[in-house]
């Protein structure tokens, strides 16, 4: 393991020197030393439970402050990899690909070319494989348990599939390495392109941005814009004129870079202000914890943006022209606005409804008994929901923590701890032929490594249903004390 780690910091030192001669640096003056394109704003750094490696603030960082700039020179993009007028003229010939499709195909050129790419020392640097849906086995997926997240997990999976077929054409006819051919390839360099490409304006697939794709991700958050550190003292002290129209743009779209004509150059600022130290984050977008998981392969554990779908009556759907995807519950288990008012009309007599429509747009209650009538409805649809899933939340809780005791590589754990789960964990260690009365003394090192990696995979899948079971009951409960509230006998 040892071994292993010195080989990483090998590699980023090789990635930041690379870095620094194609000209990426996270300082303002141009003649940084050529060792490191980092050392003045920014450090990798390993973040356990954050990300994993990252980068940190190398000293305290005001909000607004540029902190790394990466030359469009350094981009890996469908038109770069396109200067070379073979692959030009190849693409050409298939239009019908999509901007995503493209790009992949341009990644996997550039891995073909191995030590003559540009990219190479990048390159070299990605993760080996990814736990984004697309990667899940049938098994897998199985174990999210609720059907919306299956049937997005399993169109990840046809999606990636279908791309393939679509692009294996040009692939052949770029004469590249037969292994780089195989599903398995395209869907590493599709996951590549999912979870690491940043925006810019001429291509809707993206970037890939040596360093700047080191940044973990935080979830956007309104409050960084109200912190007591204010944009006018980072607007003063930053010179250049794009400084200063980044910091406007981020402070309103929440983003925290971008690309900038003005310097040909992938442009990137803290969101907040930062300790030495401190992780620095980047918010990608907003996401529920599933779409974390479908497009990053992770989950947020205190997701602000997470939701929770449950099924609703299909009059509901028809009596608004609210889109379905407004219709959900919060991370705090309260309903969304936009469902609470839908569930207000919908109880209300179809010959009332007109006549409440603005009551119910302003946000308002109808009257104490369709409030109660909501409330009971949506109480009785929570438990429904619970009820109907193979697994409670107790149970959920135990196979997590049973995980990760395996992911940790616990020698002993007494089984008679996890009650019903236990014939899934069977199932799972089964499933990859190990037999489960050896389990137990199964170190996660000592499994093969398919197994430690859909061992990932799966704890993934069961975090992620915990974390909708708990919107669900939490709703459950917030419509119980609302009932009681309301209800005549709790106000005498
Ligand atoms: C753009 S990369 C960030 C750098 C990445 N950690 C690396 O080592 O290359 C995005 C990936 O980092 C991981 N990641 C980012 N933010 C995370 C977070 N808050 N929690 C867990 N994993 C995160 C996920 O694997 C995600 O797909």
């Amino acid at each position: 393991m040892a071994g292993e780690e010195e080989k990483t910091m090998a590699g980023v030192k090789a990635l930041l020197s690379w870095a620094a001669l194609i000209g990426i640096s996270d300082s303002h003056s141009r003649n940084s030393p050529l060792s490191s394109c980092l050392g003045h704003s920014l450090f990798v750094s390993d973040f356990p439970g954050a990300g994993g490696r990252g980068l940190g603030a190398a000293r305290e960082l005001r909000r607004g402050e540029l902190v790394l700039r990466v030359p469009k020179v350094a981009l890996l993009t469908t038109e770069s990899v396109l200067l070379d007028p073979k692959i030009s003229s190849l693409m050409e010939r298939h239009k019908h690909l999509s901007p995503v499709q493209r790009l992949i195909v341009c990644l996997l050129v550039e891995v073909d070319k191995g030590r003559s790419s540009k990219w190479y020392t990048y390159l070299s640097q990605l993760p080996q494989d990814y736990t984004t849906l697309s990667n899940f086995t049938v098994t897998e997926i199985k174990s999210l348990q609720v059907d919306d997240a299956i049937w997005v997990a399993e169109k990840a999976a046809e999606k990636s599939k279908s791309d393939w077929n679509g692009s294996l054409s040009l692939l052949k006819e770029l004469d590249i390495k037969p292994q780089l051919l195989k599903f398995k390839s395209w869907l590493w360099a599709s996951q590549t392109v999912s979870s690491r490409t940043l925006h810019v304006p001429w291509d809707e697939a993206g970037c890939l941005c040596p360093v700047g794709d080191l940044f973990n991700y935080d979830a956007p958050d309104d409050s960084v814009l109200y912190e007591n550190d204010e944009i006018e003292v980072a607007l003063k002290s930053c010179s250049s004129k794009s400084t200063v129209e980044a910091v406007n743009t981020s402070t309103e779209s929440l983003t925290d870079g971008g690309y900038e004509e003005s310097s040909s150059s992938y442009c990137l600022y803290a969101r907040r202000r930062y300790k030495q130290g401190e992780q620095v984050l980047l918010s990608y977008g907003t996401y529920t914890n599933l779409e974390l998981l479908e497009h990053y392969g992770f989950l947020l554990p205190q997701n602000p943006n997470d939701k929770a779908f449950i099924k609703l009556d299909p009059d509901l759907y028809k009596i608004t022209s609210w889109t379905n995807e407004s219709l959900y519950i919060q991370p705090d288990g309260t309903p969304s606005f936009v469902l609470l008012c839908a569930l207000r009309l919908w109880v209300t007599p179809i010959s009332c409804r007109k006549s409440c429509m603005q009551l119910v747009i302003s946000g308002s209650q109808i009257s104490v008994q369709n409030e109660v009538q909501v409330l009971n409805w949506l109480a009785k649809r929570c438990y429904e929901t619970l009820w109907n899933l193979p697994t409670t939340i107790k149970e959920d809780k135990i196979l997590v923590t049973g995980i990760d005791k395996f992911q940790k590589g616990t020698a002993w754990m007494d089984f008679s701890d996890f009650g019903p789960v236990l014939q899934e964990l069977k199932n799972f260690f089964e499933g990859h032929n190990l037999k489960f009365e050896e389990s137990k003394n199964l170190v996660l090192d000592e499994m093969p490594i398919r197994v430690r990696k859909s061992l990932e995979r799966w704890r993934l899948a069961v975090e992620w249903r915990l974390g909708y079971k708990d919107m669900i009951f939490k709703c459950f409960c917030y419509c119980k004390e609302k009932i009681d509230e309301l209800s005549p006998c709790s106000k005498s």
